[in-house]
Protein backbone atom coordinates (compact mmCIF):
# COMPACT_ATOMS: atom_id res chain seq x y z
CA UNK A 1 0.00 0.00 0.00
CA UNK A 2 1.38 3.47 -1.18
CA UNK A 3 1.86 5.97 2.20
CA UNK A 4 -0.72 8.66 0.90
CA UNK A 5 0.68 12.35 2.11
CA UNK A 6 -2.21 15.01 2.07
CA UNK A 7 -3.45 17.72 3.54
CA UNK A 8 -4.61 16.16 6.50
CA UNK A 9 -1.85 14.58 7.51
CA UNK A 10 1.38 16.66 8.84
CA UNK A 11 3.21 13.69 9.99
CA UNK A 12 2.71 10.18 8.58
CA UNK A 13 4.74 7.28 10.26
CA UNK A 14 5.93 4.74 7.43
CA UNK A 15 6.29 0.90 9.56
CA UNK A 16 2.80 0.16 8.37
CA UNK A 17 3.87 0.46 4.48
CA UNK A 18 7.29 -0.92 4.74
CA UNK A 19 8.37 -4.02 2.88
CA UNK A 20 11.86 -5.69 3.77
CA UNK A 21 14.68 -7.94 2.47
CA UNK A 22 17.76 -9.26 3.83
CA UNK A 23 21.05 -9.21 1.74
CA UNK A 24 22.77 -11.41 3.86
CA UNK A 25 26.72 -10.33 2.49
CA UNK A 26 25.41 -6.69 1.80
CA UNK A 27 27.04 -6.82 -1.80
CA UNK A 28 23.86 -6.21 -3.37
CA UNK A 29 23.17 -2.73 -5.19
CA UNK A 30 20.09 -0.35 -5.27
CA UNK A 31 19.45 -1.22 -8.95
CA UNK A 32 18.80 -4.55 -8.30
CA UNK A 33 16.59 -3.94 -5.17
CA UNK A 34 14.80 -1.69 -7.18
CA UNK A 35 13.92 -4.82 -9.38
CA UNK A 36 13.20 -7.07 -6.42
CA UNK A 37 10.98 -4.90 -5.13
CA UNK A 38 9.10 -4.24 -8.56
CA UNK A 39 9.23 -8.35 -8.64
CA UNK A 40 7.23 -8.53 -5.03
CA UNK A 41 9.90 -9.91 -2.97
CA UNK A 42 9.89 -7.58 -0.86
CA UNK A 43 8.01 -8.96 2.98
CA UNK A 44 5.85 -7.03 5.12
CA UNK A 45 7.67 -6.29 8.54
CA UNK A 46 7.08 -9.50 10.63
CA UNK A 47 4.19 -8.54 13.20
CA UNK A 48 4.08 -4.99 12.27
CA UNK A 49 7.20 -4.06 13.86
CA UNK A 50 9.90 -2.13 12.80
CA UNK A 51 13.03 -3.40 15.36
CA UNK A 52 14.39 -6.55 14.74
CA UNK A 53 16.91 -6.65 17.46
CA UNK A 54 20.86 -7.38 16.88
CA UNK A 55 20.97 -8.66 13.24
CA UNK A 56 23.59 -9.75 10.32
CA UNK A 57 23.77 -8.38 7.12
CA UNK A 58 22.02 -5.43 4.90
CA UNK A 59 18.38 -4.94 5.42
CA UNK A 60 16.78 -3.46 2.59
CA UNK A 61 13.29 -1.36 3.47
CA UNK A 62 10.81 -0.65 0.46
CA UNK A 63 7.80 1.47 0.09
CA UNK A 64 5.89 4.09 -2.18
CA UNK A 65 4.87 7.47 -1.49
CA UNK A 66 1.88 9.12 -2.76
CA UNK A 67 2.18 12.99 -2.32
CA UNK A 68 -1.66 14.52 -3.01
CA UNK A 69 -0.75 17.31 -0.67
CA UNK A 70 -2.15 20.04 -3.06
CA UNK A 71 0.90 22.82 -1.84
CA UNK A 72 3.45 20.54 -0.23
CA UNK A 73 6.84 19.05 -2.03
CA UNK A 74 9.49 19.41 0.63
CA UNK A 75 8.67 16.64 3.51
CA UNK A 76 11.66 15.80 6.83
CA UNK A 77 11.87 11.97 6.75
CA UNK A 78 12.98 11.29 10.30
CA UNK A 79 14.33 8.24 11.46
CA UNK A 80 13.91 7.95 15.16
CA UNK A 81 17.15 5.58 16.14
CA UNK A 82 20.35 7.48 16.30
CA UNK A 83 22.57 4.50 16.60
CA UNK A 84 22.50 3.25 13.30
CA UNK A 85 25.88 2.82 11.56
CA UNK A 86 24.96 3.04 7.74
CA UNK A 87 21.74 4.49 6.03
CA UNK A 88 21.66 4.77 2.31
CA UNK A 89 18.45 6.26 1.33
CA UNK A 90 17.43 5.76 -2.90
CA UNK A 91 13.91 8.08 -4.27
CA UNK A 92 13.23 6.66 -7.75
CA UNK A 93 10.99 9.62 -9.28
CA UNK A 94 8.52 8.52 -12.23
CA UNK A 95 10.29 9.47 -15.09
CA UNK A 96 12.85 6.64 -13.51
CA UNK A 97 15.57 9.67 -11.73
CA UNK A 98 17.36 8.03 -8.71
CA UNK A 99 18.12 10.13 -5.96
CA UNK A 100 20.96 8.98 -3.54
CA UNK A 101 21.61 10.73 -0.01
CA UNK A 102 23.77 9.04 3.10
CA UNK A 103 23.83 9.37 6.98
CA UNK A 104 24.14 7.39 9.84
CA UNK A 105 26.58 7.58 12.73
CA UNK A 106 29.51 6.75 10.01
CA UNK A 107 29.04 9.98 8.81
CA UNK A 108 30.59 13.01 10.22
CA UNK A 109 27.39 15.54 11.67
CA UNK A 110 27.35 17.30 8.89
CA UNK A 111 26.53 15.06 6.27
CA UNK A 112 22.70 15.30 7.34
CA UNK A 113 20.03 17.38 5.95
CA UNK A 114 19.12 19.23 9.26
CA UNK A 115 21.29 19.21 12.56
CA UNK A 116 19.52 17.22 14.61
CA UNK A 117 20.42 14.06 16.76
CA UNK A 118 18.63 11.43 14.33
CA UNK A 119 19.18 10.88 10.99
CA UNK A 120 16.57 12.39 8.43
CA UNK A 121 16.44 13.42 4.88
CA UNK A 122 14.79 15.99 2.88
CA UNK A 123 12.70 14.73 0.37
CA UNK A 124 11.01 16.58 -2.79
CA UNK A 125 7.75 14.85 -3.29
CA UNK A 126 6.21 16.15 -6.07
CA UNK A 127 2.46 16.82 -6.18
CA UNK A 128 0.09 14.01 -7.38
CA UNK A 129 3.08 11.36 -8.22
CA UNK A 130 4.22 8.26 -6.51
CA UNK A 131 7.90 8.36 -5.74
CA UNK A 132 9.45 5.21 -4.73
CA UNK A 133 11.55 5.06 -1.58
CA UNK A 134 14.20 2.27 -1.22
CA UNK A 135 16.48 2.38 2.00
CA UNK A 136 19.57 0.39 2.64
CA UNK A 137 20.64 -0.20 6.96
CA UNK A 138 24.19 -1.89 7.54
CA UNK A 139 24.62 -1.36 11.44
CA UNK A 140 26.74 -3.10 14.35
CA UNK A 141 23.77 -2.06 17.13
CA UNK A 142 20.11 -3.54 16.83
CA UNK A 143 18.31 -3.12 13.82
CA UNK A 144 15.24 -0.40 14.57
CA UNK A 145 13.76 1.33 11.53
CA UNK A 146 11.34 3.75 12.93
CA UNK A 147 10.60 6.02 10.16
CA UNK A 148 8.35 8.84 10.07
CA UNK A 149 7.66 11.78 7.34
CA UNK A 150 7.25 14.81 8.62
CA UNK A 151 5.80 18.55 7.07
CA UNK A 152 8.59 20.93 8.49
CA UNK A 153 5.72 22.81 10.33
CA UNK A 154 4.61 19.14 11.94
CA UNK A 155 8.24 18.84 12.75
CA UNK A 156 9.16 21.93 14.26
CA UNK A 157 6.19 21.59 16.19
CA UNK A 158 6.69 18.04 17.75
CA UNK A 159 10.36 19.06 18.72
CA UNK A 160 9.89 22.04 20.71
CA UNK A 161 8.20 19.33 23.23
CA UNK A 162 10.71 16.44 22.92
CA UNK A 163 13.67 19.72 23.64
CA UNK A 164 11.59 21.23 26.49
CA UNK A 165 11.36 17.54 28.32
CA UNK A 166 15.18 16.95 27.40
CA UNK A 167 16.10 20.26 28.70
CA UNK A 168 14.07 19.43 31.69
CA UNK A 169 15.88 15.93 32.24
CA UNK A 170 19.32 17.43 32.13
CA UNK A 171 18.37 20.61 34.06
CA UNK A 172 17.44 18.23 36.87
CA UNK A 173 20.90 16.28 36.32
CA UNK A 174 22.98 18.69 36.51
CA UNK A 175 21.48 20.61 39.00
CA UNK A 176 21.46 17.55 41.78
CA UNK A 177 25.31 17.17 40.38
CA UNK A 178 26.42 21.25 41.32
CA UNK A 179 23.66 20.62 45.03
CA UNK A 180 25.66 17.06 45.79
CA UNK A 181 29.24 18.42 44.37
CA UNK A 182 28.79 21.57 46.88
CA UNK A 183 27.72 18.89 49.53
CA UNK A 184 30.52 16.96 49.18
CA UNK A 185 32.96 19.58 48.99
CA UNK A 186 31.78 21.18 52.02
CA UNK A 187 31.18 17.34 53.91
CA UNK A 188 33.90 15.01 52.43
CA UNK A 189 31.52 12.37 52.60
CA UNK A 190 32.30 10.56 49.39
CA UNK A 191 28.63 8.90 48.75
CA UNK A 192 28.03 12.39 47.54
CA UNK A 193 31.11 11.67 44.90
CA UNK A 194 29.51 8.37 44.31
CA UNK A 195 25.94 9.82 43.53
CA UNK A 196 27.80 12.77 41.30
CA UNK A 197 29.69 9.96 39.63
CA UNK A 198 25.96 8.07 38.94
CA UNK A 199 24.33 11.16 38.22
CA UNK A 200 27.35 11.85 35.47
CA UNK A 201 27.61 8.34 34.10
CA UNK A 202 23.51 7.88 33.60
CA UNK A 203 23.35 11.63 31.88
CA UNK A 204 26.12 10.23 29.65
CA UNK A 205 24.90 6.94 28.26
CA UNK A 206 21.43 8.58 27.61
CA UNK A 207 23.19 11.52 25.79
CA UNK A 208 25.03 8.47 23.46
CA UNK A 209 21.35 6.62 23.70
CA UNK A 210 19.64 9.90 22.27
CA UNK A 211 22.09 10.67 19.82
CA UNK A 212 22.75 14.19 21.40
CA UNK A 213 26.11 13.29 22.56
CA UNK A 214 26.87 13.16 18.66
CA UNK A 215 25.51 16.36 17.90
CA UNK A 216 27.14 17.98 20.65
CA UNK A 217 30.86 16.42 21.73
CA UNK A 218 32.39 14.54 19.07
CA UNK A 219 30.04 15.63 15.66
CA UNK A 220 33.10 14.80 13.58
CA UNK A 221 34.60 11.92 14.62
CA UNK A 222 32.32 8.66 13.52
CA UNK A 223 34.69 6.46 15.87
CA UNK A 224 33.60 7.67 18.85
CA UNK A 225 30.01 8.28 18.19
CA UNK A 226 30.51 4.32 17.70
CA UNK A 227 32.78 3.82 20.87
CA UNK A 228 30.94 5.80 22.84
CA UNK A 229 27.79 3.31 23.58
CA UNK A 230 29.42 0.50 25.08
CA UNK A 231 31.85 3.23 27.08
CA UNK A 232 29.28 5.22 28.15
CA UNK A 233 27.39 1.94 29.36
CA UNK A 234 29.74 0.74 31.40
CA UNK A 235 31.06 3.60 32.72
CA UNK A 236 27.48 4.31 34.13
CA UNK A 237 26.91 0.62 35.45
CA UNK A 238 29.78 0.52 37.43
CA UNK A 239 28.65 4.24 39.10
CA UNK A 240 25.76 3.17 39.58
CA UNK A 241 26.55 -0.30 41.15
CA UNK A 242 29.66 1.83 42.97
CA UNK A 243 26.67 4.21 44.14
CA UNK A 244 24.52 1.11 45.40
CA UNK A 245 27.79 -0.56 47.50
CA UNK A 246 28.14 2.87 49.38
CA UNK A 247 25.02 4.12 50.32
CA UNK A 248 23.81 0.20 51.15
CA UNK A 249 27.09 0.29 53.51
CA UNK A 250 27.45 -3.08 51.88
CA UNK A 251 30.98 -3.81 52.44
CA UNK A 252 29.67 -3.53 56.22
CA UNK A 253 26.21 -5.00 56.09
CA UNK A 254 25.55 -7.72 53.46
CA UNK A 255 29.56 -8.62 52.51
CA UNK A 256 28.76 -11.59 50.25
CA UNK A 257 26.54 -9.07 48.13
CA UNK A 258 29.31 -6.14 48.20
CA UNK A 259 31.75 -9.53 46.33
CA UNK A 260 28.71 -10.21 43.96
CA UNK A 261 28.60 -6.17 43.62
CA UNK A 262 32.65 -5.54 43.29
CA UNK A 263 32.45 -8.88 40.38
CA UNK A 264 29.59 -6.69 38.09
CA UNK A 265 31.63 -3.67 38.41
CA UNK A 266 35.00 -5.64 36.83
CA UNK A 267 32.50 -7.20 34.51
CA UNK A 268 31.42 -3.73 33.15
CA UNK A 269 34.92 -2.51 33.42
CA UNK A 270 36.48 -5.09 31.34
CA UNK A 271 33.55 -4.98 28.79
CA UNK A 272 34.08 -1.14 28.49
CA UNK A 273 37.69 -1.38 28.45
CA UNK A 274 37.26 -4.26 25.61
CA UNK A 275 35.09 -2.04 23.65
CA UNK A 276 38.28 -0.67 22.32
CA UNK A 277 39.52 -4.32 21.17
CA UNK A 278 36.96 -6.62 20.74
CA UNK A 279 33.50 -6.38 18.17
CA UNK A 280 30.61 -3.73 18.94
CA UNK A 281 27.60 -6.59 19.48
CA UNK A 282 30.75 -8.83 21.35
CA UNK A 283 30.76 -6.10 24.32
CA UNK A 284 27.57 -4.32 24.05
CA UNK A 285 25.21 -7.80 23.66
CA UNK A 286 26.57 -9.02 27.18
CA UNK A 287 26.30 -5.36 28.87
CA UNK A 288 22.32 -4.74 27.24
CA UNK A 289 21.60 -8.44 29.05
CA UNK A 290 23.54 -7.70 32.17
CA UNK A 291 21.59 -4.21 32.93
CA UNK A 292 18.20 -6.24 34.03
CA UNK A 293 19.57 -8.89 36.27
CA UNK A 294 21.61 -5.75 37.96
CA UNK A 295 18.97 -3.76 38.58
CA UNK A 296 16.89 -6.63 40.05
CA UNK A 297 20.21 -7.52 42.14
CA UNK A 298 19.90 -3.65 43.39
CA UNK A 299 16.38 -3.73 44.42
CA UNK A 300 16.82 -7.16 46.25
CA UNK A 301 19.81 -5.14 47.82
CA UNK A 302 17.22 -2.53 48.86
CA UNK A 303 14.85 -5.10 50.12
CA UNK A 304 16.99 -7.30 52.29
CA UNK A 305 18.80 -3.69 53.71
CA UNK A 306 15.35 -2.52 54.30
CA UNK A 307 14.82 -5.86 56.53
CA UNK A 308 17.40 -5.52 58.52
CA UNK A 309 16.47 -2.33 60.03
CA UNK A 310 18.78 0.21 57.41
CA UNK A 311 16.23 3.07 57.38
CA UNK A 312 18.00 4.93 54.61
CA UNK A 313 17.21 2.02 52.48
CA UNK A 314 13.39 2.99 52.66
CA UNK A 315 14.28 6.08 49.91
CA UNK A 316 16.49 3.97 48.33
CA UNK A 317 14.34 1.20 47.17
CA UNK A 318 11.41 4.41 46.65
CA UNK A 319 14.04 5.81 44.33
CA UNK A 320 14.93 2.75 42.72
CA UNK A 321 11.22 1.65 42.24
CA UNK A 322 10.72 4.46 39.97
CA UNK A 323 13.91 4.27 37.93
CA UNK A 324 12.26 0.32 37.51
CA UNK A 325 8.60 1.52 37.00
CA UNK A 326 9.40 4.25 34.11
CA UNK A 327 11.66 1.64 32.30
CA UNK A 328 9.33 -0.86 32.39
CA UNK A 329 6.42 1.84 31.26
CA UNK A 330 9.10 2.21 28.36
CA UNK A 331 9.43 -1.08 27.50
CA UNK A 332 6.25 -2.03 27.72
CA UNK A 333 5.42 -0.28 24.71
CA UNK A 334 7.26 -2.16 22.90
CA UNK A 335 5.58 -5.48 23.75
CA UNK A 336 2.17 -4.00 22.32
CA UNK A 337 1.06 -3.42 26.23
CA UNK A 338 0.56 0.39 26.49
CA UNK A 339 0.03 2.89 23.74
CA UNK A 340 3.06 5.01 23.16
CA UNK A 341 2.04 8.34 24.93
CA UNK A 342 4.21 11.10 26.67
CA UNK A 343 4.85 9.10 29.76
CA UNK A 344 5.87 5.86 27.89
CA UNK A 345 8.11 7.46 25.59
CA UNK A 346 9.79 9.22 27.88
CA UNK A 347 9.47 6.87 31.11
CA UNK A 348 13.04 6.09 31.46
CA UNK A 349 13.50 9.70 31.65
CA UNK A 350 10.85 10.55 34.15
CA UNK A 351 11.91 7.21 36.03
CA UNK A 352 15.35 8.32 36.21
CA UNK A 353 15.30 11.83 36.97
CA UNK A 354 12.60 10.94 39.89
CA UNK A 355 15.52 8.28 40.89
CA UNK A 356 18.01 10.82 40.89
CA UNK A 357 16.00 13.41 42.92
CA UNK A 358 14.95 11.02 45.81
CA UNK A 359 18.44 9.21 46.00
CA UNK A 360 19.84 13.25 46.95
CA UNK A 361 16.72 12.80 49.28
CA UNK A 362 18.20 9.44 50.60
CA UNK A 363 21.50 10.95 50.64
CA UNK A 364 20.51 13.88 52.96
CA UNK A 365 18.37 11.47 54.97
CA UNK A 366 21.20 8.94 55.23
CA UNK A 367 23.78 12.17 56.62
CA UNK A 368 21.07 13.37 58.76
CA UNK A 369 20.75 9.91 60.69
CA UNK A 370 24.99 9.48 60.48
CA UNK A 371 25.08 12.89 61.92
CA UNK A 372 22.34 11.83 65.15
CA UNK A 373 24.48 8.97 65.39
CA UNK A 374 27.39 10.37 66.17
CA UNK A 375 25.95 13.12 68.11
CA UNK A 376 24.58 10.26 70.14
CA UNK A 377 27.78 9.09 70.66
CA UNK A 378 29.42 11.91 71.14
CA UNK A 379 27.20 12.76 74.18
CA UNK A 380 27.84 9.40 75.63
CA UNK A 381 31.60 9.86 75.35
CA UNK A 382 31.56 13.25 76.79
CA UNK A 383 29.13 11.65 79.97
CA UNK A 384 31.59 9.31 80.24
CA UNK A 385 34.15 11.57 80.41
CA UNK A 386 32.89 13.93 82.41
CA UNK A 387 31.97 10.89 85.19
CA UNK A 388 35.52 9.95 85.23
CA UNK A 389 36.63 13.57 85.37
CA UNK A 390 34.41 13.97 88.32
CA UNK A 391 35.65 10.33 89.95
CA UNK A 392 39.34 11.47 89.58
CA UNK A 393 38.44 15.14 90.91
CA UNK A 394 36.86 13.54 94.04
CA UNK A 395 39.97 10.93 94.08
CA UNK A 396 42.58 13.61 93.73
CA UNK A 397 40.23 15.90 96.45
CA UNK A 398 40.45 12.96 98.75
CA UNK A 399 44.27 12.52 98.21
CA UNK A 400 44.56 16.27 98.53
CA UNK A 401 42.39 16.45 102.34
CA UNK A 402 44.98 13.36 103.76
CA UNK A 403 47.60 15.28 102.24
CA UNK A 404 46.86 18.03 104.10
CA UNK A 405 46.19 16.23 107.42
CA UNK A 406 49.58 14.47 107.16
CA UNK A 407 50.93 18.09 106.54
CA UNK A 408 49.39 19.30 109.84
CA UNK A 409 50.08 15.87 111.82
CA UNK A 410 54.29 16.76 110.15
CA UNK A 411 53.46 20.05 111.24
CA UNK A 412 52.29 18.72 114.73
CA UNK A 413 55.39 16.51 115.46
CA UNK A 414 57.73 18.82 114.68
CA UNK A 415 56.15 21.40 117.26
CA UNK A 416 56.15 18.24 120.17
CA UNK A 417 58.31 16.56 122.01
CA UNK A 418 58.36 12.76 120.88
CA UNK A 419 58.54 11.39 124.47
CA UNK A 420 55.96 13.47 126.48
CA UNK A 421 54.12 15.58 123.82
CA UNK A 422 54.48 18.65 124.80
CA UNK A 423 55.95 21.07 122.98
CA UNK A 424 59.33 21.20 122.12
CA UNK A 425 61.78 24.06 123.28
CA UNK A 426 61.85 25.42 119.49
CA UNK A 427 58.04 25.49 119.26
CA UNK A 428 58.13 27.25 123.03
CA UNK A 429 59.95 29.98 122.04
CA UNK A 430 57.57 31.12 119.17
CA UNK A 431 54.55 30.36 121.77
CA UNK A 432 56.08 32.24 124.32
CA UNK A 433 56.79 35.61 122.22
CA UNK A 434 53.44 35.46 120.72
CA UNK A 435 52.23 35.03 124.56
CA UNK A 436 54.64 38.02 125.55
CA UNK A 437 53.13 40.54 122.21
CA UNK A 438 49.53 39.28 123.85
CA UNK A 439 50.18 40.24 127.39
CA UNK A 440 51.68 43.55 126.72
CA UNK A 441 48.51 44.34 124.51
CA UNK A 442 46.54 43.50 127.56
CA UNK A 443 48.79 44.78 129.54
CA UNK A 444 49.10 41.59 132.17
CA UNK A 445 52.10 39.82 133.68
CA UNK A 446 53.15 36.43 132.48
CA UNK A 447 54.35 33.66 135.12
CA UNK A 448 57.27 31.89 133.92
CA UNK A 449 57.99 28.67 135.74
CA UNK A 450 61.35 26.41 135.39
CA UNK A 451 61.12 22.81 136.49
CA UNK A 452 63.94 20.60 136.73
CA UNK A 453 63.61 16.88 138.41
CA UNK A 454 65.91 16.44 141.18
CA UNK A 455 68.52 13.59 141.08
CA UNK A 456 67.40 12.26 137.99
CA UNK A 457 70.61 10.46 136.68
CA UNK A 458 70.18 8.41 140.30
CA UNK A 459 66.31 7.63 139.06
CA UNK A 460 68.36 6.29 135.62
CA UNK A 461 70.62 4.83 137.80
CA UNK A 462 68.71 2.93 139.97
CA UNK A 463 65.62 2.04 138.02
CA UNK A 464 66.96 2.16 134.52
CA UNK A 465 66.46 4.24 131.85
CA UNK A 466 63.38 3.06 130.86
CA UNK A 467 61.79 3.97 133.95
CA UNK A 468 63.56 7.26 133.78
CA UNK A 469 61.35 7.94 130.49
CA UNK A 470 57.97 6.76 132.05
CA UNK A 471 58.53 9.89 134.93
CA UNK A 472 59.46 12.23 132.33
CA UNK A 473 55.91 11.20 130.53
CA UNK A 474 54.21 11.09 133.81
CA UNK A 475 55.80 15.11 134.62
CA UNK A 476 54.44 16.06 131.06
CA UNK A 477 51.19 14.60 132.32
CA UNK A 478 51.31 16.19 135.25
CA UNK A 479 51.92 19.64 134.59
CA UNK A 480 49.39 19.54 131.72
CA UNK A 481 46.64 17.95 134.55
CA UNK A 482 47.96 21.16 136.68
CA UNK A 483 48.64 23.92 134.92
CA UNK A 484 46.62 24.08 131.34
CA UNK A 485 43.14 25.20 133.21
CA UNK A 486 45.32 28.65 133.61
CA UNK A 487 45.81 28.77 130.17
CA UNK A 488 49.42 27.88 130.38
CA UNK A 489 52.27 27.08 127.43
CA UNK A 490 54.01 23.76 128.35
CA UNK A 491 57.36 22.55 126.85
CA UNK A 492 59.86 20.01 127.64
CA UNK A 493 63.04 22.25 128.15
CA UNK A 494 65.51 19.87 127.96
CA UNK A 495 66.68 16.45 129.40
CA UNK A 496 65.26 16.41 132.73
CA UNK A 497 63.77 20.37 132.57
CA UNK A 498 60.53 21.64 131.78
CA UNK A 499 59.21 25.19 131.36
CA UNK A 500 56.13 26.34 131.69
CA UNK A 501 53.88 30.10 131.15
CA UNK A 502 51.20 31.02 132.51
CA UNK A 503 49.17 34.31 131.31
CA UNK A 504 48.09 36.80 133.79
CA UNK A 505 49.52 35.27 136.80
CA UNK A 506 52.11 36.95 139.36
CA UNK A 507 52.63 37.36 142.97
CA UNK A 508 51.44 34.98 145.42
CA UNK A 509 48.99 33.72 143.16
CA UNK A 510 51.95 32.52 140.88
CA UNK A 511 54.00 31.20 144.29
CA UNK A 512 50.77 29.16 145.84
CA UNK A 513 50.81 27.66 142.01
CA UNK A 514 54.34 26.66 141.69
CA UNK A 515 53.64 25.29 145.41
CA UNK A 516 50.88 23.37 144.86
CA UNK A 517 52.65 21.74 141.65
CA UNK A 518 55.71 20.45 143.56
CA UNK A 519 53.86 18.86 146.08
CA UNK A 520 52.11 16.87 143.47
CA UNK A 521 54.80 15.54 142.04
CA UNK A 522 56.88 14.47 145.11
CA UNK A 523 53.55 13.15 146.83
CA UNK A 524 52.73 11.05 143.79
CA UNK A 525 54.99 8.50 143.39
CA UNK A 526 55.48 7.27 139.61
CA UNK A 527 54.45 3.17 139.02
CA UNK A 528 56.94 1.82 137.13
CA UNK A 529 57.17 -2.34 136.29
CA UNK A 530 55.37 -2.65 139.57
CA UNK A 531 57.54 -0.32 141.62
CA UNK A 532 57.04 3.28 142.54
CA UNK A 533 59.50 5.66 142.01
CA UNK A 534 59.30 8.72 144.16
CA UNK A 535 60.73 11.71 142.35
CA UNK A 536 60.76 15.43 143.09
CA UNK A 537 61.27 18.63 141.32
CA UNK A 538 63.01 22.16 141.85
CA UNK A 539 61.00 25.14 140.54
CA UNK A 540 62.33 28.50 139.69
CA UNK A 541 59.61 31.48 139.33
CA UNK A 542 59.72 34.69 137.31
CA UNK A 543 57.46 37.23 136.54
CA UNK A 544 57.84 39.10 133.36
CA UNK A 545 55.86 41.90 133.09
CA UNK A 546 54.78 44.37 130.83
CA UNK A 547 57.03 47.55 130.05
CA UNK A 548 60.36 45.98 131.77
CA UNK A 549 62.00 45.75 128.56
CA UNK A 550 62.91 42.28 129.10
CA UNK A 551 62.72 39.72 126.20
CA UNK A 552 61.97 35.78 126.02
CA UNK A 553 65.98 35.17 126.71
CA UNK A 554 65.55 37.54 129.35
CA UNK A 555 63.00 36.07 131.28
CA UNK A 556 64.32 32.05 130.86
CA UNK A 557 67.80 33.79 132.49
CA UNK A 558 66.20 34.96 135.24
CA UNK A 559 64.28 31.64 136.17
CA UNK A 560 67.16 29.69 135.54
CA UNK A 561 68.73 31.19 137.75
CA UNK A 562 65.48 30.97 140.53
CA UNK A 563 65.95 27.75 139.29
CA UNK A 564 69.73 27.03 140.13
CA UNK A 565 68.91 29.10 143.46
CA UNK A 566 66.19 26.09 144.31
CA UNK A 567 68.45 23.62 144.12
CA UNK A 568 71.27 25.01 145.79
CA UNK A 569 68.65 25.47 148.78
CA UNK A 570 68.33 21.70 148.48
CA UNK A 571 66.02 20.89 146.12
CA UNK A 572 62.33 19.75 146.20
CA UNK A 573 61.54 24.07 146.87
CA UNK A 574 60.49 26.52 144.72
CA UNK A 575 62.35 29.67 144.76
CA UNK A 576 61.15 33.05 143.12
CA UNK A 577 63.38 35.56 141.46
CA UNK A 578 63.45 38.78 143.37
CA UNK A 579 60.68 40.90 141.46
CA UNK A 580 58.00 38.00 141.53
CA UNK A 581 55.64 40.01 143.67
CA UNK A 582 56.59 43.24 142.85
N1 LIG B 1 65.62 8.30 131.03
C1 LIG B 1 65.98 9.49 130.51
N2 LIG B 1 66.97 10.19 131.08
C2 LIG B 1 67.31 11.41 130.59
C3 LIG B 1 66.69 11.93 129.48
N3 LIG B 1 67.24 13.15 129.20
C4 LIG B 1 68.20 13.37 130.14
N4 LIG B 1 68.26 12.31 131.02
C5 LIG B 1 69.11 12.12 132.11
O1 LIG B 1 68.93 13.10 133.09
C6 LIG B 1 70.08 13.15 133.85
C7 LIG B 1 70.40 14.55 134.19
O2 LIG B 1 71.45 14.54 135.08
P1 LIG B 1 72.07 15.79 135.71
O3 LIG B 1 72.13 16.93 134.68
O4 LIG B 1 73.33 15.41 136.29
O5 LIG B 1 71.07 16.23 136.80
P2 LIG B 1 70.41 15.49 138.06
O6 LIG B 1 70.96 14.13 138.11
O7 LIG B 1 68.90 15.56 137.86
O8 LIG B 1 70.86 16.33 139.21
P3 LIG B 1 70.30 17.74 139.63
O9 LIG B 1 69.60 18.33 138.44
O10 LIG B 1 71.48 18.54 139.95
O11 LIG B 1 69.35 17.49 140.68
C8 LIG B 1 71.17 12.50 133.02
O12 LIG B 1 71.57 11.27 133.68
C9 LIG B 1 70.54 12.25 131.71
O13 LIG B 1 70.99 11.04 131.15
C10 LIG B 1 65.67 11.17 128.86
O14 LIG B 1 65.07 11.55 127.88
N5 LIG B 1 65.36 9.98 129.45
Amino acid sequence: QPAQLDEYSDQLPLTPHLGYFVDPDGRADATAMFARAGRGEFAPLPGGSDAFGFTEGAYWFHAEVFNAHPSLRRWLLVLHYPLLDNIDLYLRYPDGRVEHMASGDNLPFSARSISYRQPNFWLDLPQRSRVELLMRVQSRSSMQVPLVLYTPTAFAERERDTQFGIGLFYGILVALFCYNLVLWLSLRDASHFWYMFHVAGFGLVVLCLNGLSFEYFWPNSPWLANHSIPLSMAISQVAMHQFCRVFLELPERIPWANRVSLGVMAFYLLMGLGSFVLPYRAVVLPMTLAVFPGALFILALALISLRRGYAPAKVFLLAWGCLLFGTALYASVSFGLLPKNFLTEYGIQIGSALEMILLSFALAYRYAKLRGENEVLVREHNEQLERHVARRTSELSTALEQLAEANQRLRESNRRDALTGLFNRRHFRDLFEHQMHHAAEHRQPLGVLLIDLDHFKGVNDTHGHLAGDECLRWMGRCLTDSLSVHGAVIARFGGEEFVAVVPDMAGDRLLHLAEQLRVRICSEPVRYAGSNIGISASIGVFVLRPGNGLGVDDALLRADDALYAAKDRGRNCVHAAEDVTG
